[in-house]
Parts: C-alpha cells; sequence; structure tokens
C-alpha cells in the first residue's frame, strides 16, 4: 500500500486486496473491515477507498464535489451506451447537460405534478392487491414500473405482462448482470483485455445484445412521446418537457432517449425494492403494524383514502419508511464515485483516480451511532432526528444516505419518495400483512445474504406473505377509488395493445 493512504487489509504484491474483494455482498465485507480499521479505508491494487463515516463523507464527498464528481471508467458502459448513460456518464459537458436537465424537471414542484397518476398507480394495487393477494411482488413490480413508465415516458401498463415494463425488466435484468464487478474480464484495469477476441470474451456479445434491446425500447417509448406531442395528446410526462427544451438544453436524440431510460431504470426496480423490504419487515412485527395502523386510523379514518399531503401528520409512518430504509440500504454500496485530483483528509493522501465508495450499510448498521442497530425499531426515529442513540456524534448525518452524496446524489428523490409514501400509506391504511413462511433462520426477518438477490441494489428473493384487506369497507372503497381513477388512467393508456384494453375493461 502507498505510504499516506488510509489503513487497510494486507496486500498481497500485484493483487493487492483483489483476491480479498467478494464479487458479491462486498458491503457486508467492508463493513468488517470498517470495524476493524475505522470510517476510511483503503483497497489495493486500484486504489478503492471506503468511507462510513458520516463525518468523513460529508467532508470529502458533499463539500469537495467538484473533485469526486467523476465515474470510475467503464468501458462496458461505454461500449454498450454510447457513454450517454447519465448514472454511469463520465463527468463532463455530456453529463453537466443531463444533470442539468434532471435537476431542472425532476424538482419538488415539477414531481408535485406528476401526482395524480402516482396516486392512481396506487390505487391500482390496492386494487390488484384485493383480486390476488398472493402475487404481491409481481403487482408491486408492475406499479413501480407503471409510475415510471407514465410520469417519464407518458405510457403506463396496466398489467406485467407482454407490456413495455416485461421488455424493461428482461433488458435490465441483463444490463444488470453485465455491470455487475468481478464477473466479465476487468477491462477497466487491464486495458489490453479488450482486444481478446469475442469468442473469449462474452461480455462484448451481451453487450452488444443489451445495447440493440435498451436502444429499441428507450427510443420506442421516446417516439410514441413526441407523436403524441406532434398530435396534440399531451399528458403532462417528463419527456415532454424534456423534448420541448432539447434545444434550450442542448442535448442530442441520444440524450434525450437514453434520459428517459436512465430515470426508468433508476426508479423502476429501487421503488420496488423498497415496498418489497417494507412487505417483508411489516408482515414480520406486527406490533409496528398496529401501531402505524392506529395513527393512520385516528388521523385519515375510514371514509376516504390516503393522499400526499397526510404524511406531515403521520410521524410514525415517516418513521416506519425510514427504518426500512436504514434497516435495508437498496444499495448498500450507493454508486461508487472517482476522484479528479490528488486530495487529503483526516491526514490521509487519496491519489487522483481513486475509487470512492460509501458504505452505506455500514453507516446505517453502526453500533457506534444506532441502539440495536439489528432490530428493526422505527421508534428510533420518534426520539432522534436520525434514529441516533443519546449522545452520538451526528456530525455529518443524513437520513437519506440511501440516495448518494454530492454532486451525484441522486437526481430523482422527490419522484422515489413520494411514490414510495403514497404507497406505503396506503398499504397500512387497507391492509393487514402477517407471516406466511418463517423462513430459514431465527431472525424474525431475513438478514443472511442468501435470503437476498446481489447485485448494484439487493432485492428480497421470492417470500410469501398473507395480505388481507383490513375490512368489506376499506375493500370498498379501494374499489371505488379504482373506478374514480379510469379518466387519470387513460390519459396514459393512448397506446395499449388490443389485448391490454382487454385485460383493462375485464380487469
Ligand atoms: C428509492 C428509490 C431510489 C434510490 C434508493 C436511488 C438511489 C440512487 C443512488 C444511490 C444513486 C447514486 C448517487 C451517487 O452517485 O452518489 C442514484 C443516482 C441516480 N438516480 Fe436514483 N434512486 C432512486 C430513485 C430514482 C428515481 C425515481 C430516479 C428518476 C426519476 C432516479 C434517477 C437517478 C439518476 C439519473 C441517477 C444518476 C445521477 C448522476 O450520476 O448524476 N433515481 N440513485
Amino acid at each position: 500500500r502507498e505510504s499516506g493512504l488510509p489503513p487497510g487489509p494486507p496486500t498481497l504484491p500485484v493483487l493487492g486486496n483483489t483476491h480479498q474483494i467478494p464479487t458479491k455482498f462486498a458491503y457486508l465485507r467492508f463493513a468488517e473491515w470498517c470495524k476493524q480499521y475505522g470510517g476510511i479505508f483503503s483497497l489495493t491494487s486500484q486504489t478503492i477507498i471506503v468511507i462510513s463515516c458520516p463525518r468523513l463523507i460529508h467532508d470529502f464527498m458533499d463539500e469537495r464535489g467538484g473533485s469526486m464528481v467523476d465515474r470510475p471508467p467503464s468501458r462496458i458502459a461505454e461500449m454498450t451506451t454510447n457513454g450517454v448513460h447519465m448514472a454511469l456518464a463520465r463527468s463532463g459537458p455530456l453529463w453537466k447537460s443531463l444533470r442539468r436537465t434532471a435537476l431542472l424537471l425532476l424538482n419538488r414542484e415539477a414531481c408535485l405534478q406528476h401526482m395524480p397518476i402516482q396516486q392512481a398507480e396506487a390505487t391500482q394495487l390496492m386494487y390488484d392487491l384485493l383480486k390476488q393477494p398472493e402475487d404481491f411482488v409481481e403487482h408491486i413490480e408492475r406499479a413501480t414500473a407503471s409510475i415510471m413508465l407514465s410520469t417519464v415516458f407518458g405510457v403506463r401498463t396496466p398489467r406485467y405482462s407482454d407490456s413495455f415494463a416485461s421488455r424493461f425488466s428482461s433488458v435490465q435484468h441483463k444490463w444488470q448482470a453485465l455491470l455487475e464487478p468481478g464477473v466479465h474480464l476487468p477491462v477497466d484495469i487491464f486495458s489490453a483485455l479488450e482486444y481478446i477476441p469475442e469468442r473469449w470474451a462474452s461480455w462484448k456479445t451481451i453487450s452488444r445484445d443489451v445495447r440493440q434491446q435498451q436502444r429499441k425500447l428507450y427510443y420506442d417509448l421516446m417516439n410514441d412521446c413526441e407523436r403524441r406531442i406532434g398530435e396534440n395528446r399531451r399528458n403532462g410526462c417528463f419527456l415532454e418537457d424534456v423534448i420541448d427544451q432539447q434545444g434550450m438544453l442542448g442535448l442530442t436524440t441520444d440524450m434525450v432517449a437514453y434520459l428517459g431510460g436512465v430515470c426508468l431504470e433508476g426508479g423502476a426496480g429501487t421503488a420496488a425494492i423498497s415496498l418489497q423490504k417494507f412487505v417483508l419487515c411489516i408482515s414480520r412485527y406486527p406490533d409496528v403494524q398496529a401501531r402505524a395502523q392506529k395513527e393512520i386510523d385516528d388521523f385519515i379514518g375510514f371514509t376516504r383514502l390516503p393522499s400526499i399531503q397526510d404524511i406531515e401528520h403521520l410521524p410514525y409512518a415517516q418513521a416506519v419508511i425510514k427504518e426500512v430504509h436504514r434497516f435495508y440500504p437498496i444499495a448498500p454500496l450507493a454508486v461508487p464515485h472517482f476522484t479528479t485530483v490528488d486530495e487529503s483528509i483526516d491526514g490521509y493522501f487519496i491519489p487522483k483516480g481513486s475509487v470512492i465508495f460509501m458504505n452505506v450499510y455500514a453507516v446505517y448498521h453502526s453500533e457506534d451511532s444506532y441502539e440495536q442497530p439489528e432490530v428493526f425499531m422505527p421508534e428510533r426515529y420518534l426520539g432522534s432526528e436520525f434514529g441516533t442513540k443519546p449522545g452520538a456524534d451526528t456530525t455529518g448525518f443524513r437520513s437519506d444516505f440511501h440516495f448518494g452524496n454530492g454532486r451525484r446524489i441522486c437526481p430523482g428523490i422527490h419522484l422515489a419518495n413520494n411514490a414510495i409514501i403514497m404507497n406505503i400509506m396506503n398499504l397500512l391504511w387497507g391492509f393487514n400483512f402477517s407471516i406466511a413462511d418463517k423462513g430459514s433462520h431465527d431472525s424474525p426477518v431475513p438478514i443472511q445474504p442468501e435470503d437476498f438477490t446481489p447485485g448494484l441494489t439487493i432485492r428480497p428473493k421470492p417470500f410469501k406473505c398473507n395480505i388481507q384487506p383490513r375490512s368489506d369497507k376499506h375493500a370498498e372503497l379501494i374499489r371505488e377509488a379504482y373506478a374514480h381513477a379510469r379518466p387519470t388512467f387513460s390519459m396514459f393508456e393512448q397506446e395499449l395493445t388490443p389485448s391490454e384494453q382487454k385485460f383493462v375493461e375485464d380487469w
């Protein structure tokens, strides 16, 4: 290890720590090293810095945003997307234009304009759960994909199969697998590997396949949106605004299509994972469920459905949502940043070209900060803003580390929060959840790696849950609300296939 770098596990010549970094669930090993080496440690041979101390995250990643704004080079991402994938793009004028557009059109006020369709989709989720509670995972996937498809591209998906949502899910699955570290040849570290012929380098074939499917999907969606604009059939989706301002914002057609696609990628899976993790926790903690339902009943009652404004009056429901994010952070290592200049922090030297990870999981599960971090306990957020224990050092703390940090922080925060809040309030208001399978371990909630699928985001493996409407009255209100949502839905159903149309009529 170069002198001056933060400490870290012992290295081997040439390999450094490469052989010790797991290709799956690396955040768990990183959390162990954090206990051993402190809130900032380093790995080699490619210099990797892992930070798990909120004070250092703030000082280093938020305050010195300019030198931390880049992403590590990714030849695979470059080849698959032409470098226009905003979340993976290197810093520079192209990323800046995309980022400016996203921030401009996804701010808090702009996102409120998308609430009617978000609320309608959340109503369909409840309606779907009334009809087929056992398929809740698929209903959640549909709802969150449809929320993102409608708000971003103006096209909803009333059922999961044979839709844009299933096309998206299929290519997204391949795309995420392609990007998973350690699975393909490390062409970014050893550039000569790029010249290995395709028959020994499967990533090239997969990259071409993903590229072709991804471009076709994002262009199909963009072209439909352009056609609606041209025929004066607007529905207020995000991409209409992007297309209207394309010239002023300096965006090429490729950038527009991919901006929509990246938002879809950023929002659909993450919101689905949040809701599945919520169901996982709430079904296993009946006391938490009862307390949250009592709060909702006292404020909202039994004559109407929740609306987004209600959340301000529901501190316990807010605490439940924060605790779900803390307990099971969606992307435990967020997305890596890359230093553009030499830096120093706390007396350590951080060379230009270091890969920087924030270990969100380690921050949220630190015994220095949290009372019993391995217990699901929303009450912790009633006593303190960040849910931390008395006397804990909260310098640099935030409750939204799961959205990343610095100049790359997730621009979809407001859209994501609205979707998650709306759906969680609805589910607490309308349904009772209880365990249908105990799992293979003693813990009340699954916490072992084998309970999750690995990757950039950590998704629960399929699980069973009993879901029942809380009363006939609740069920009746849900059916009425679903029927009333028809006019909102129809604005986003302009391109439905005949079989989707039939599904809508019959469902
Ligand atoms: C619960 C839901 C979500 C979570 C947990 C989440 C998390 C994240 C994280 C950790 C990052 C990386 C931040 C960093 O580098 O420091 C990110 C980036 C990004 N997210 Fe999200 N996200 C969510 C929803 C969304 C939504 C709804 C959208 C779009 C509307 C979105 C669009 C993006 C984009 C475009 C980036 C790339 C930003 C950049 O590189 O400049 N995300 N998100």
